[in-house]
C-alpha cells in the first residue's frame, strides 16, 4: 500500500478557450473539473492502475465535501482530515495549441493543531506501508519543516518516504534525507541554486543531492523525458508523444509509476521506465485525467544508460 498525503489539495478546473488574451472576456469552448493536488493525483493514477493506495488530505468546507465526492466517484480510497478552511480551486486555461496557463490559489490557512493532526494521521497510516509520499505545496500556516517532520516520522516507522515539493519546504525536507525525491527541471535548479540547461548539468546536480544522502533522485524533464540518479544508478528515459493534450499532473503520474514499480520490487531503472510510460500517457489525456492500463498501450519508451551529457533541454 502506498500512502499519499496532500497538505494543500485542490479542485482543478480546466477551461478551454480559443485564444487567451489578458484583460478580455472569453467564451470557453469546454470545461471540466478533476480532483487535484499532487499526492491526490498520485493516488488517482495508482487507483487507475489497480495499485493499492490511500490518500490523506485536509478536506474542509463545501469544496472539501465536493473533493471527497469526486474521489469517491473515482474509487480513490481516502482519509479526510477535518479542517476549518475550504479546499482551494485551481484553474488551468488551455488553448488549442496546448499552451496551458495555471492559476493556483494559496489554499486555506491551517492552524497548528490541524497541521499536527494531519501529520499524526499520516504517521499512523505509514505503519506497514511500502511508501509514504508527501507532495505539493504547503498551505499558509503549515510550518516550513512540515515535510521534514514527515520524513522523520516515516523513518521512525521503518517506511520509505518520497517528497515532491518546492521552495523552502522542499529545501527543509532535503535536510531530513527522504528516500526519494522527484523534482522537475526548475525545481532541481532551485534546489542547487543554478540554472541547468543540458543533461550533464542535471545529472551532476542530482548527484550532489545523492551525496547529501537522498538514495534516489528522479528528475522529470517534460517532453525530454526523465533521469534517475542514485549510488551506482544512472539512466535516462523518454517517450515520444505525437499529440500531447495536457501536461497537467504528468509529473504526478510519472511519480506514481515509479513508486508502484519500486513497491513491486522493480529496480530503479525499471521504475524509471514505468514512470516515463505513465507520465507520457498522461499528456495524451485531457485536463489532469490519469491513464488506465489501456492508455499505456502502444507508447514506446527508450531507456539509455549511456546518456548524451550535451543534450540541450527544452526547459
Ligand atoms: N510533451 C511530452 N511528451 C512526452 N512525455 C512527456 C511530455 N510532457 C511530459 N512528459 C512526461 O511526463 C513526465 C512529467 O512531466 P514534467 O512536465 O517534467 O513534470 P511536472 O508536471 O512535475 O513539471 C516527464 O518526465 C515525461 O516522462
Ligand atoms: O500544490 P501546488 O504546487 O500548488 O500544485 C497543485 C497543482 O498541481 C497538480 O497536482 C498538478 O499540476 P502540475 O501540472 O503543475 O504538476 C494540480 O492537480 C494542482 O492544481
Amino acid at each position: 500500500m502506498i500512502i499519499t498525503v496532500t497538505p494543500n489539495p485542490s479542485i482543478d478546473r480546466t477551461i478551454a478557450v480559443d485564444d487567451l488574451r489578458a484583460g478580455q472576456v472569453h467564451r470557453a469552448t469546454s470545461s471540466r473539473i478533476d480532483p487535484g493536488g499532487k499526492g491526490i493525483n498520485v493516488s488517482r493514477a495508482l487507483t487507475a492502475q489497480d495499485s493499492p493506495t490511500l490518500a490523506l488530505a485536509p478536506l474542509g468546507g463545501p469544496e472539501g465535501h465536493l473533493l471527497g465526492e469526486l474521489l469517491a466517484t473515482a474509487g480513490v480510497a481516502h482519509r479526510p482530515i477535518d479542517v476549518g478552511g475550504s479546499v482551494r480551486m485551481n484553474v488551468a486555461v488551455v488553448e488549442p495549441n496546448g499552451t496551458t496557463t495555471k492559476l493556483n490559489e494559496p489554499g486555506p490557512v491551517l492552524s497548528d493543531g490541524e497541521a499536527q493532526a494531519l501529520l499524526a494521521a499520516t504517521a499512523d497510516a505509514a505503519v506497514g506501508a511500502t511508501w509514504v509520499l508527501g507532495s505539493g505545496s504547503l498551505p499558509p500556516g503549515a510550518p516550513t519543516n512540515w515535510y521534514a517532520d514527515l520524513v522523520a516520522a516515516a523513518r521512525d516507522r521503518g517506511t520509505r518516504v518520497a517528497i515532491d515539493s518546492s521552495g523552502a519546504p522542499m529545501a527543509a525536507a532535503l535536510a531530513a534525507c527522504p528516500t526519494l525525491i522527484k523534482p522537475n527541471l526548475d525545481e532541481l535548479a532551485e534546489l542547487v541554486g543554478r540554472p541547468l540547461t543540458v543533461l550533464g548539468e542535471v545529472v551532476d546536480a542530482a548527484y550532489e543531492l545523492v551525496e547529501e544522502g537522498i538514495a534516489l533522485v528522479y528528475v522529470s524533464l517534460g517532453a525530454d523525458g526523465a533521469i534517475v540518479v542514485g549510488n551506482d544508478v544512472l539512466a535516462y528515459a523518454r517517450a515520444t508523444i505525437t499529440a500531447p493534450l495536457s501536461s497537467v499532473g504528468a509529473g504526478d503520474c510519472l511519480l506514481a509509476g515509479v513508486l508502484d514499480a519500486l513497491a513491486h520490487g522493480a529496480d530503479p531503472v525499471g521504475a524509471l521506465r514505468q514512470g516515463v510510460l505513465w507520465g507520457a500517457a498522461a499528456v495524451t489525456l485531457p485536463g489532469s485525467r490519469v491513464p488506465t492500463p489501456e492508455d499505456l498501450i502502444g507508447i514506446p519508451v527508450q531507456v539509455d544508460a549511456h546518456l548524451d551529457r550535451s543534450l540541450a533541454l527544452a526547459g
